[in-house]
């Protein structure tokens, strides 16, 4: 494997994955990622969408850094601190709410940037429970105060509203764009569900099947604050029209 990281050369966030290969039960090597090559906007929302499968969790993996067994080259600031927000909570179930943000926070954490962070999450009457007292819709919100708590300047989201009620993911996503806009940060967000693409999204990335690459980065230039659900419908009714197979209703 050629893993380089050239860090900080070009302040931006630069992705170029020549392949990325697992290695079946069978000893036969599979190709997950090939000739991925992505530019993040610094401090912009990119959502991936793309089929069951197709390698998005393994690329978020390997941005993160997790997976480094890949041919090619992630540059990215020399001081990216990262946040992952997984598909599961993943909390401490034998640590409280408080207790787990505070564990993974930066060192600058203060208890008033506790307060602040749970307030706008809505959860500050829940930071003295355990997780497994916590609805998924509220476990979801504390994972999000952790990912947000080590002050990333890379956030990555992998599906981070699935499996909720519409209202409870439609609050989120709202909740999610409030922190965000609060304090600029570079975000790649993992979504099956294309009106949340359209109502997030900087940019629009479409994947293609694996071994997955970049079919088309689709820009979305109005802020998130000023899309309204006509407009969402609208952007969303004419992706479906330009991009048949990679939208559906
Ligand atoms: N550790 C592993 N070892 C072998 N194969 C793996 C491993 N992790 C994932 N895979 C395979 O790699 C492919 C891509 O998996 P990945 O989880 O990245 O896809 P995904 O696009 O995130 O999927 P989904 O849309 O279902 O969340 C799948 O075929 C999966 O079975």
């Amino acid at each position: 494997m050629n893993v380089t990281r050239p860090v900080g050369e070009t302040g931006r966030f630069e992705i170029d994955i020549a392949e990325k290969t697992y290695t079946g039960a069978d000893g036969v090597p599979v190709s997950v990622i090939r000739d991925f090559h992505l530019q993040i906007k610094p401090q912009s929302m990119t959502v991936l969408m793309g089929p069951s499968g197709c390698g998005k969790t393994t690329f978020l993996r390997v941005l993160a850094g997790l997976d480094q067994s890949f041919d090619g080259s992630i540059d990215m600031p020399a001081d990216t601190r990262i946040g992952f927000m997984f598909q599961e909570p993943r909390l401490l179930p034998w640590r409280k709410v408080r207790k787990n943000i505070e564990l993974v926070a930066d060192e600058g954490f203060t208890e008033e940037d506790m307060v602040l962070l749970a307030d706008a999450l809505n959860i500050a009457d829940k930071l003295d429970v355990y997780p497994n007292e916590l609805s998924l819709g509220l476990a979801r919100r504390a994972a999000l105060a952790r990912a947000f708590a080590t002050r990333p300047n890379l956030l990555l989201l992998d599906e981070p509203f699935v499996s909720l009620d519409e209202p409870t993911a439609d609050r989120l996503r709202r909740l999610l764009l409030e922190v965000w806009e609060a304090r600029p940060t570079t975000a790649v967000l993992v979504t099956h569900n294309p009106r949340e693409a359209v109502m997030l999204a900087d940019e629009l990335v479409l994947l293609a099947p694996r071994p997955t690459h970049v079919l088309e980065t689709i820009p979305i230039d109005v802020p998130q604050n000023e899309r309204t659900p006509a407009m969402i419908e609208e952007i969303f009714s004419d992706l479906l029209k330009r991009y048949p197979e990679n939208f559906t209703g």
